[in-house]
């Protein structure tokens, strides 16, 4: 089974309840315990899954949802591990993956099974994956392999690490761009400053948030924003015309997917806040 999420665009955001604006943008329960959940997103088409395997074996691949041979006959994905340490099988070929590393599942996997090291710290697989008739070959980028970049400032409470993983200077893809941004300690603001890339979506998954928390996120056209409550391990698909950024009411970390007509990092339109409505 997979979820179909159609989009909105622009000219619709305006009219829309807070329920549709959720609805459409903020994908919940993304993490069922031995099971797999999968949102196929008609933005630039990528699909969203996670998965927390604990007593049992995860085990997923099947095409027909997506009428194509496999899953991945056409299709590359990042799978990033936000848990405790756990293993992905592709095709019989394993992989250990600790806290904050990612795999690139290149195209042509036809079966790929999670599973845990530890029932009692169970791995949580968060995926993400985009047309791809490219044969890259799988490969595990580890949190040391990715490639750090220091961003924002202690004063402006928008202190931040990103880290690039799956990303042409560091693992090559087709056309997917996954990495993780870790807030510092007393900082609250992702992002910042908000930009629009026309010629790219982008997906964010929240996680190593208190129950309690919540993060505000912000979507939307700069002349017109719209905000969503996202608690941890939510979703957000950000469509090439909206801005986004967040606030977090505590600590948190967010892992961040990308598609489009390029992997250009750095081809982004930043927006000042003080234009923003
Ligand atoms: O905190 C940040 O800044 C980010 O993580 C930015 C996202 O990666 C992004 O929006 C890339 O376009
Ligand atoms: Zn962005």
């Amino acid at each position: 089974m997979i979820e179909v999420r159609y989009g909105a665009g622009p000219d619709t955001i305006g009219s829309l309840s807070t329920e549709d604006l959720r609805s459409t943008f903020l994908v919940d329960r993304l993490f069922p315990k031995d099971n797999v959940r999968l949102v196929y997103t008609h933005i630039d088409r990528m699909i969203l899954g996670g998965s927390v395997p604990v007593e049992k074996n995860v085990a997923f691949g099947e095409g027909a949802p997506i009428g194509t041979p496999h899953l991945l006959s056409y299709r590359e994905m990042g799978i990033a591990n936000l848990g405790g340490r756990g293993r992905i099988e592709v095709d019989g070929k394993s992989f250990d993956l600790d806290n904050r590393d990612i795999l690139y599942v290149g195209c042509g996997a036809e079966r790929l099974t999670l599973s845990s090291a530890d029932a009692a710290n169970p791995a949580r697989f968060y995926m993400t994956s985009v047309p791809s008739q490219v044969d890259y070959p799988h490969r595990l980028i580890t949190k040391a392999e990715a490639k750090p970049l220091e961003l924002g400032e202690e004063k402006r409470s928008n202190k931040r690490s990103l880290r690039m993983y799956i990303h042409p200077e560091v693992a090559p893809s087709a056309l997917l761009l996954m990495g993780i941004t870790d807030l510092a300690h007393g900082s609250v603001w992702n992002t910042m400053p908000p930009h629009l890339h026309e010629r790219r979506m982008e997906a964010y998954v929240y996680f190593g948030m208190a129950p309690e928390d919540r993060v505000i996120h912000l979507m939307g056209r700069p002349e017109e924003t719209r905000h969503l409550i996202v608690a941890d391990g939510d979703a957000i698909l950000s469509p090439a015309w909206s801005i986004h950024m967040g606030a977090g009411t505590g600590p948190y970390a967010f892992v961040w997917s990308m598609t489009g007509e390029n992997q250009e990092y750095t081809d982004v339109d930043p927006v000042p806040v003080s234009t923003l409505r």
